[in-house]
Order: C-alpha cells, then sequence, then structure tokens
C-alpha cells in the first residue's frame, strides 16, 4: 500500500517567526504548497525550539565554496570533468564514527583515481555525507508480526529500531543531524586537505583491490595507472599539491523546515544559499512541478539535482529546467537518472533528446542503484551488481549515440566490508546478508564492489 502523503507538515511557523533569512521574498512561499514525505511531528514546542535553534546555529558550507562546486558541474555538463557522488542510502548517527567516515572518504578517493586516468579528465568528488538523514518511504507505515508502526524515516526523524518510542517522529532530532553533519564534515574537510588523500597513498590502497585474484581482470589498468604515476614522479611532479583534495557533501533536500532552517543570505551576492550542504537534490518521489520540493530548491543559489525514474517524460524534463534554471546557468541543475537496467536504453534516449533540442544545458549523472531494487529469496532488499553494472553501460550507450555527455555517477556505497549487494567478482551470495547486512534503509555496494564499479567505469570511459 502506497501512501502518498500530501498533508502539510504537522506545524508550519507562521511567516513572522521565520528561522534563516527571514525576510526574503519568496523563500516561504512553500509552505503554501502541496508538499509530500514529511514528518508528522510529535511535540509542537518541540518543533518550533529545534527550528528557532537551527535558524542561528553556523552555517555547515560556505557560499564560496557553493559557487565553486557549480563551476566544477558546468565543466562536467561540457564534458571536461566527471562527478563522482557516492554514500550511504541513510547516514546514520550510530555510524559517524572516524572510522566509518574515513573508510568511505577512502573508497571514494580510491574509486576517483581510478576514474580519472578512465576519463583523462578531473573527477569531481561528492559525498552523499554530512546530511544525508531524511528517507522519503514508499509506505507511510511498517508492519512487523502485526504490529504496524510509522515507517523509519531516517535518524533526523526517527529511530530505526521497530518500537513505538523510537518510530515517534521527534523534531530534537533535527539539531542532533546538524551536530552530526558538521562532525563529519570537519572530519572530511580534516582528510581532504590534511595529506590523508595524497595521490601516492591513494594509489597504494587500490593495490590492495587488484591483489585480490578475483579482480585479476582489472590488473592491466591498475598497472597503466601504476606507470602514470611513475612518470608524474619521474617528471618532477609536485605531489604536494596533490594532497590536497576538494570533496563537496551533498543530500536529499527533503526536509524542508531543515533546509530552510540553515538557508542564509549571502554577504557578497545578498542571494539566498542553503547552506546544509554544497548540492542538494530533489528526490523522485518530490519532484512534482507544483509542489513545495522544487519551489524551494528553485530559490536557492546551490546547483540543485533531481532524481528522474522511469516515468520521466521529455516535457517533464523541460518543465523542471524552466522552473529550476530559468536562467540556464552553467553547472546549475543536475539530472541525476534512475532508469531501471531494463528501462534506460528504452527510456532515457527521448528525455535526453527533447533537453539538447530545447538548447538547455544540464549536467547528466546516472544512478544506476534505486531503478534496480530487488528482494533476495531470503527476504532482504537488494541490488544485483550485474544489474548496476548494466544500467551504467546503457547510459554510456545512451549518451554516446546521442553525443551528449555521460557527466557522472551518484551510487550507494560504503567503504565497509559489508553484505548488502549482490554478485560482484568476488561474489556476494544471500547467505551473507544473514551476519554483514547494515543498511536502515536500501542496499548498498561494499569496498570492493564500488572498486570494481570504478574499474568497469574507468574502462567505458577511456573508450570514448
Ligand atoms: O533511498 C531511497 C528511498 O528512501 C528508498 O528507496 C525507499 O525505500 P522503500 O521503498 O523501502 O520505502
Ligand atoms: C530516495 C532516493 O532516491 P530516489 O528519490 O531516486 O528514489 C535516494 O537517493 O536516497
Ligand atoms: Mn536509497
Amino acid at each position: 500500500m502506497v501512501t502518498e502523503l500530501s498533508a502539510k507538515p504537522a506545524f508550519s511557523l507562521s511567516s513572522t517567526a521565520q528561522s534563516g533569512a527571514a525576510d526574503y521574498p519568496g523563500l516561504d512561499n512553500w509552505r503554501d504548497l502541496p508538499i509530500s514525505q514529511q514528518p508528522s511531528w510529535q511535540d509542537r514546542d518541540v518543533f518550533d525550539a529545534s527550528v528557532k535553534e537551527l535558524s542561528v546555529l553556523p552555517p555547515l558550507v560556505f557560499a564560496g565554496e557553493v559557487d565553486v562546486l557549480r563551476e566544477r558541474l558546468a565543466a562536467a555538463a561540457q564534458g571536461k570533468a566527471f562527478l563522482l557522488q557516492g554514500g550511504d542510502c541513510a547516514e546514520t548517527f550510530e555510524a559517524a564514527t572516524a572510522d566509518k567516515i574515513s573508510a568511505r572518504v577512502k573508497t571514494i578517493l580510491q574509486m576517483a583515481v581510478v576514474l580519472t586516468y578512465g576519463a583523462a579528465m578531473p573527477v569531481i568528488k561528492m559525498g552523499r555525507m554530512a546530511g544525508q538523514f531524511a528517507k522519503p518511504r514508499s509506505s507511510n507505515d511498517e508492519t512487523r508480526g502485526g504490529v504496524t508502526l510509522p515507517a523509519y524515516r531516517g535518524d533526523i526523524v526517527n529511530g530505526y529500531e521497530f518500537t513505538p518510542q523510537s518510530r515517534g517522529h521527534d523534531a530534537s532530532r533535527m539539531l542532533r543531524a546538524y551536530h552530526t553533519s558538521a562532525s563529519t564534515l570537519n572530519l572530511i574537510r580534516a582528510f581532504t586537505q590534511g595529506g590523508f588523500a595524497d595521490l601516492r597513498s591513494v594509489h597504494q590502497w587500490n593495490k590492495g583491490f587488484t591483489e585480490n585474484p578475483a579482480h585479476a581482470r582489472y590488473e592491466s589498468l591498475a598497472r597503466d595507472i601504476d606507470r602514470a604515476i611513475q612518470f608524474m614522479a619521474s617528471c618532477g611532479a609536485d605531489f604536494e599539491a596533490l594532497k590536497r583534495v576538494e570533496f563537496f557533501a551533498s543530500h536529499e533536500a527533503l526536509l524542508l523546515d531543515y533546509e530552510r532552517a540553515l538557508t542564509r543570505i549571502d554577504s557578497r551576492t545578498g542571494f539566498p544559499y542553503d547552506t546544509s550542504a554544497h548540492f542538494l537534490w530533489i528526490g523522485e518521489r518530490t519532484r512534482e512541478l507544483d509542489h513545495a520540493h522544487v519551489d524551494f530548491l528553485s530559490r536557492v543559489r546551490n546547483p540543485i539535482g533531481v532524481k528522474l525514474g522511469p516515468s520521466t517524460t521529455g516535457d517533464d524534463a523541460l518543465r523542471l529546467i524552466d522552473k529550476l534554471d530559468p536562467e540556464r546557468e552553467p553547472g546549475r541543475l543536475t539530472f541525476i537518472t534512475r532508469m531501471g537496467a531494463g528501462n534506460i536504453r528504452e527510456k532515457l534516449p527521448a528525455v535526453v533528446e527533447k533537453v539538447t533540442a530545447s538548447g538547455a544545458q544540464v549536467l547528466w549523472v546516472t544512478d544506476p542503484m534505486h531503478g534496480n531494487t530487488v528482494t533476495s529469496p531470503n527476504g532482504y532488499k537488494t541490488r544485483n551488481f550485474d544489474d548496476v553494472i548494466d544500467e551504467v553501460r546503457g547510459f554510456f550507450e545512451v549518451h554516446h549515440a546521442l553525443g551528449t555527455v555521460p557527466g557522472g555517477l551518484h551510487v550507494e556505497m560504503t567503504g565497509d566490508d559489508v553484505a548488502e549487494c549482490l554478485g560482484g567478482a568476488d561474489p556476494v551470495d544471500q547467505d551473507a546478508f544473514l551476519d554483514r547486512y547494515e543498511s536502515v534503509c536500501d542496499p548498498r555496494l561494499n569496498h570492493m564492489q564500488s572498486l570494481e564499479m570504478a574499474f568497469l567505469v574507468a574502462g567505458a570511459l577511456a573508450k570514448h
């Protein structure tokens, strides 16, 4: 049973008690529009106090960093860079540990080195991290053993534990989400600016992948990368400069009270920026043109993404472009297609052709995860690695056939050795789910499967 929520949030602040950029025109227009996937907060006072506090807490990212990202994404849309966006389906407060964050950042850096070599262009590194706490759900409730409770909507709303106390929607969680995002972002900045990301170290880490006999097929590409780095060293490349990398934070802008409270006016330009992350996206379940999420995101200066599922038409895409990117600003809009391996070759061309014919330039990115979710025979939500890779292949085939740019990859992955997606060269089978399945929402590629994807995509990129 799918419950499409169109109820307004349980409470909404009156315009005079606004958070963030209180008097900027239009920033609260969304409150008068249909909205879905919002919590029904239990306690109004807790909600008011939480939003009030959020509205005066420091921004998590700065407008200048956001502008740099928009430039990078503009280059990717022109085929001069490639976007790698990866991380949890649902971040959790419990997993925001130094070990798990570093494992995720490391894996993304390792994937990026391989992709950079294959694409022979810069790879923009972006985490589904430091704020990916809110989850849209297909159903409002979950039933286990005859007991029905509210569905888990991410740690920013309620707890994963299946009890009435845990599943209640608690607005104070928005504050914990903010602080957890801040500490995660702090560690990401330290890792990526403090020498952890040294290209030579990252390349060394990749040796662990190719030493695994199951990955022998990738050895020649790994050897080519090795020789390229040796060549750089022989030419006296300044590896000191390669110790620092840009790394951007992103999440789905689902809870608009949270996003609105963190929206601030940039003192340099006078424009509003959602300072909860560098990049925000609108999900497949909340991209109705005249609904709240599209309206709110149309009014902030961040580069934004929209997930496009198999029901998307070319006209839908054009209407979203007109609403979200009326100025046709380079780098502003990214379409993240999540069609399903069995749909992409049939469904994507018409959408891309329509957008191309309009003259609009967007960044096309594939999310090969969300259209390929299945249930394993032993009852786990999973994805087949082969389907995931096949959707990526279809994405490249469609864009190469149309002469458009396959500009990026959006992956639910982890740096840990979990068992959540079936298959891969060192195959995960469903029995492994019993004690290595950790995701609280969708299944993620594990460290080795993520690297294998990078080697496979690098091969595809190198061919064009
Ligand atoms: O991450 C995306 C969605 O939140 C997720 O796929 C929804 O899962 P569900 O269909 O189990 O609600
Ligand atoms: C909810 C998500 O995906 P989609 O909106 O494409 O279902 C997600 O990427 O977490
Ligand atoms: Mn997901």
